[in-house]
């Protein structure tokens, strides 16, 4: 241990993609802690660094200057620690269900009554329990999010890394999702750190909404949202509700001029 108490820490973050005359500011000098259990959600503008700020803590992506801490340790790559969740299911078409759920189990060396016992269980969990038998293609796009949703739980990361998960679902699906979400949290209380474009998703699901700028990309707002858990459909029709959306838009849309520089 080393007496950092955030969960993960970006400490003056910065990351530049190719070099001289080619070179690009993704992120600069991002500086954001994230308690352990907390679900923060990061929006901006396309291009201003979200997925590179996710894909750093991830380990897959290395940081030009500063550091980054999960633990309070700098992150050095991937790691079991966290799961990440992109937008594109990445299923192994091959493979079923249960055994695209099981397969970072069996990676660690697990056995396959255990994998396929602990996969079934977050078949479960996120309603797919009768669906581990089955092939990807056979799913909805809204079920094979869930399957890779339970992929990333069964190897029981402490951090969910989460890119635009929802994005390519209806409207409907994903506030199920979303409701799915909150309620596996309000059992775990891992960390979740989930990239959205939609303003509703992000202050419905957050403790935080961070808003980053572009060019370069980098911290413009920290919006807390202070309402209370669990999350129902009372309090996304409510005015408090409206009212931190509404602030949240601003500072996307329309640089709220209370926004940090
Ligand atoms: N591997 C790379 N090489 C060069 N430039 C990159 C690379 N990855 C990202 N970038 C650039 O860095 C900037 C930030 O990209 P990033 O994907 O983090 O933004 P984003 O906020 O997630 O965008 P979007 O909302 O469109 O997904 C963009 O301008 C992008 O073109």
């Amino acid at each position: 241990m080393t007496g950092d108490p955030h969960k993960i820490s970006f400490r003056n973050v910065s990351k530049v993609f190719g070099e001289g005359a080619n070179a690009f500011t993704a992120l600069k000098n991002l500086n954001l802690d994230i308690a352990d259990g907390e679900i923060v959600t990061v929006v901006g503008p396309s291009g201003c660094g979200k997925s590179t700020a996710m894909n750093i803590v991830a380990g897959l992506t290395e940081v030009s200057a500063g550091e980054c801490l999960v633990d309070g340790h700098p992150v050095s790559g991937p790691g079991p620690d966290r799961g990440v969740i992109f937008q594109q299911y990445a299923l192994f078409p091959w493979l079923t269900v249960r055994e695209n759920v099981a397969f970072g189990l069996m990676l660690q060396g697990m056995d396959k009554q255990e994998r396929n016992a602990r996969a079934d269980h977050y078949l479960e969990l996120v309603g797919l329990g009768d669906f581990g038998d089955a092939y990807p293609k056979t799913l909805s796009g809204g079920m094979k999010q869930r399957c890779a949703i339970a992929r990333a739980y069964a190897v029981n990361p402490s951090v969910l890394l989460m890119d635009e998960p929802f994005g390519a679902l209806d409207a409907l699906t994903r506030v199920r999702l979303q409701d799915q979400l909150l309620d596996t949290w309000s059992k775990d209380r891992r960390t979740v750190m989930f990239i959205t474009h939609d303003v509703d998703e992000a202050v419905y699901i957050a403790h935080r909404v961070i808003v980053l700028a572009a060019r370069p990309g980098r911290l413009q707002q920290i919006i807390d949202v202070d309402l209370p858990f669990p999350r129902t459909e009372d309090i996304r029709l409510s005015p408090e509700f409206t009212a931190i959306r509404n602030q949240v838009w601003r500072a996307v849309y329309h640089r709220d001029e209370t926004a940090a520089a």
